[in-house]
């Protein structure tokens, strides 16, 4: 068999993934990208729709992507600049509303987060007030982590040293807007490591214990930030060749595509497509893998196909893994790993400035939880108005809902009714922003299970996760994806491409490798006391 690499899944980690193995493996090695559904993209998904005469963007998934010197953001901006995008750019400047501005709704008001010490002379918000006390709490509160305990909620975590009003007023809004989940569940250990390590490996409180930590996290933190003269000088390469890119970069505190976020995944997949190692399959769910006779990895899929790699790159979720190991054990992440459903609801209206106050968004936190079914807004057209450009009179939000509480608040999500959350998310509008106009366009769509919840364990979890991939198919499958490394989209594309270079590395694909893709960021939360 000529040497090959099956990727399983055609989200935005897959696609990455194969891209990295097109680019720098020798042709002579194929790659085969395996989809089950449809289309590529996964969550990454930007409709053009249409109403009034005008056309505009309604994001379905992750709709902006952040600049920044770490290894993530830099990943990201690499691959554009391989990729040829940074012509179809669109960006928010750091002085923007929308850099500086962002919202929680608490006590029936939207209250200005502060974007710095200067920003809190103007006043202090009601949500942000327990902030001070939080902080005076920790300072004078002796170590209360009972003595043998390897994780906790952030709830739980935050409460005991912040107090329960940091949680309810503003840790769960930031948690609602990355996970979609309740910090009752999430971990302190996976999401706020460096906190929890303070916290864990001393006696002087979180806030004094950070200076101590910053040599413990050393691991950790060197996921994120650049790591050696090469990466530097890579880095250094391409700002030489195109300064105005990389200075206009620099001036910008997050960004996104002309046409949304999907020109991104379309890229990346009308690239593979023009390569001849690469065959690409779609509406092929993959049912089984196993070992064939010669040692390799067979892929069989729902119609019969069998696709024979030397290895297997594994991107789908969680939930996806359990059924297709017939006859093995899984292990505690495959079956105890949650995922959020969110409905994310695009609202179009055909006027300007629409929304109370200028800015990304709000999140709403636990503490309005009972006067709200949604778990933000973002407020899209403040945000990136360049995508305004076809139709510069419209005003696009997007009402997040659901989250932990989908299924209280609209039943299963396998028969959820589009005109409930649709009516769910005009009611956000009317009753939280004080907007009645009837919009022009609204469009509800149901992201089932689309955000894993890294929830109390899962560090451990992670572990027995790392032996488990090892002991299945002979050592010839690595993982990768929002499961392990972080849902965000630069997480995943930096995971991608941190994997194929550890394969890479190595040379010889065509021999069992050992590598999961867990080890670095298992070797992250390792340390020493
Ligand atoms: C579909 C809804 C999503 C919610 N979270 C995510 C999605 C795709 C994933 C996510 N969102 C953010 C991060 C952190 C990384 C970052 O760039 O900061 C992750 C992993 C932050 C974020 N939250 C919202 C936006 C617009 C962003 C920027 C990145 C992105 O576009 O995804 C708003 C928001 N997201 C969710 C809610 C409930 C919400 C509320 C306003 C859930």
């Amino acid at each position: 068999m000529a040497a090959a690499i099956s990727v399983l899944g055609g989200g935005i980690t897959g696609l990455s993934t194969a891209w990295y193995l097109a680019q720098r493996l020798p042709p002579t090695v194929r790659v085969q990208l395996i989809e089950g559904s449809s289309r590529l993209g996964g969550w990454v998904r930007s409709e053009v729709r249409q109403a009034g005469g005008v056309s505009f963007i309604a994001e379905k998934g992750p709709r902006t992507l952040r600049t920044g010197n770490s290894r993530e953001a830099l990943a990201v901006l690499e691959l554009l600049d391989d990729l040829d995008l940074r012509s179809q750019i669109v960006t928010a400047s750091k002085m923007s509303s929308a850099a500086r501005n962002r919202y929680i709704y608490y006590e029936n008001e939207l209250n200005c987060m502060p974007s710095g010490l200067g920003s809190l002379l103007t006043g202090i918000p009601p949500a942000v007030r327990c902030l001070f006390g939080g902080v005076w709490c920790d300072l004078i509160t002796s170590k209360n982590s009972p003595a043998d305990f390897s994780d906790e909620s952030i709830h739980s975590f935050i409460s005991r040293r912040f107090g329960k009003d940091v949680d309810d007023n503003l840790a769960s809004a930031v948690m609602h807007g990355i996970y979609a989940a309740d910090t009752k569940l999430l971990s302190a250990r996976a999401l706020l490591y460096p906190f929890w390590l303070a916290d864990h490996t001393g006696s002087t409180g979180v806030i004094r214990g950070l200076r101590r930590v910053a040599k413990l996290s050393r691991a950790y933190n060197s996921r994120f930030a650049i790591r050696d003269n090469s990466e530097k000088s890579e880095i250094n390469r391409r700002r030489a060749q195109n300064p105005e890119f990389w200075e206009s970069v620099d001036e910008t505190s997050m960004y996104s595509f002309r046409n949304g976020m999907q020109t991104l995944t379309d890229r990346l997949a009308s690239d593979l497509r023009s390569r001849p190692n690469v065959e690409i399959t779609i509406g092929q769910p993959v049912t089984k893998l196993q070992q064939s006779a010669d040692g390799n990895v067979e892929t069989v899929l729902a119609d019969g196909t069998k696709l024979c790699a030397n290895h297997v790159i594994n991107t789908l979720p969680l939930h996806r893994l359990g059924n297709i190991f017939e006859g093995s054990e899984t292990n505690s992440l495959i079956e105890e790993t949650p995922y959020a459903n969110v409905a994310v609801v695009n609202v179009t209206y055909l006027a300007k400035n629409i929304t109370p106050v200028d800015g990304f968004g709000y999140l709403v936190p636990r503490a309005s939880a009972s006067s709200s079914k949604a778990l933000g807004v973002v407020f899209d057209s403040c945000a990136l108005p360049a995508q305004d450009a076809n139709a510069s009179d419209i005003s696009r939000l997007t009402v997040m809902l659901g989250g932990s509480r989908f299924t209280e608040l609209f039943g299963d999500p396998d028969n959820a009714s589009k005109n409930i959350l649709e009516d769910a998310a005009l009611e956000t509008i009317r009753t939280q922003l004080g907007i009645t106009t009837k919009p022009a366009d609204i469009d509800a769509a149901l992201g089932k299970k689309c955000i894993p919840s890294y929830t109390v364990g899962y560090v451990d979890r992670l572990k027995a996760m790392h032996d488990w991939v090892k002991s299945q198919l002979g050592g010839r499958m690595s993982v990768v994806g929002a499961a392990y490394g972080g849902p965000a989209v630069p997480q995943c594309i930096l995971h991608a491409r941190d994997l194929v270079n550890r394969h890479l590395n190595l040379n010889e694909l065509d021999s069992p490798q050992d590598i999961t893709g867990l080890e670095e960021i298992i070797e992250g939360f390792e340390y020493v006391k």
